[in-house]
């Protein structure tokens, strides 16, 4: 199933709630938090978390972009939240810490930026719900979608599939129904949007085209689309080498 979760990063944070109105459509809710720390940009904390919950009704996502998850993550698994998103290069024991996400009764997901390799997700996978392949260097909404990044879904999903688990593959950064397919094809099925959706007259129809593209993928067949994607950009497999190490 494909699911689309606007980011309101690009949404009125003055006029929240009526943004927050005009995704209803969504399947979930992208919710980053930035510290001005482990990303030149600030965003807002737990209150504004805590309110997003109770005036909507989709699920939330929340995206922690954020030094020491270890400690801040689990106050994030509240009611109405469904999963907590830490990343890789800031968390100390990235195990322990989605082990105490999924205690406290929330979805646990891990996050790598693109410098960032997938070896170490890769052998412990089962520990977590869900992983974010990051299309862009976090921080800001309205960039290009980094294509590069693709062999990491892959190589995931692929190992999704051996291992036989339910995995959510997560991507974030310059995704448009030009790039969601591109993406799917690679094995995502949660697609984070930002300025696609709120850079449009109106996010229902943007919501609508991008859940059509997805959809368009998966019925093409994703290995078809997998040889096509590969054919057209010559992907290679270089971008899931590496560790988990900044
Ligand atoms: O995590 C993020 C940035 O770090 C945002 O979720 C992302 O940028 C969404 O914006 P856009 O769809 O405009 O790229
Ligand atoms: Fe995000």
């Amino acid at each position: 199933m494909v699911r689309i979760h606007p980011s309101i990063l690009s949404a009125d944070f003055v006029n929240l709630e009526r943004d927050l109105e005009k995704i209803a459509t969504a399947d979930g809710v992208h919710v980053d938090i930035m510290d001005a720390h482990f990303v030149p940009n600030l965003t807002f904390g737990l209150p504004m978390v805590q309110r997003i919950a109770e005036v909507t009704r989709l699920p939330l996502d929340v995206h922690l972009m954020i030094d020491d998850p270890d400690t801040w993550a689990p106050q994030y698994a509240i009611d109405g939240v469904e999963s907590v998103t830490f990343h890789a290069e800031a968390t100390r024991d990235a195990i322990a810490l989605a082990r105490e996400l999924r205690a406290r009764g929330t979805r646990a997901a891990i996050a790598v930026k693109p410098g960032t390799g997938i070896d170490r997700v890769l052998e412990h996978l089962p520990e977590f719900d869900m992983v974010l392949i990051m299309t862009v260097e976090p921080g800001f909404g309205g960039q290009a979608f980094m294509g590069e990044m693709m062999p990491k879904l892959e190589a995931l999903r692929g190992r999704a599939e051996e291992l036989g688990i339910e995995l959510a593959l997560q991507v974030d950064g310059g995704i448009t129904a030009e790039t969601l397919p591109i993406a799917a094809a690679s094995g995502a099925n949660v697609f984070v949007a930002g300025s696609a959706v709120y850079g449009h007259a109106s996010p229902a129809d943007r919501i609508a085209e991008l859940r059509a593209a997805g959809k368009g993928a998966f019925d093409t067949g994703m290995i078809d689309l997998r040889a096509i994607h590969r054919g057209a950009a010559g992907a290679s497999g270089d971008g899931a080498a590496g560790s988990l190490e900044r």
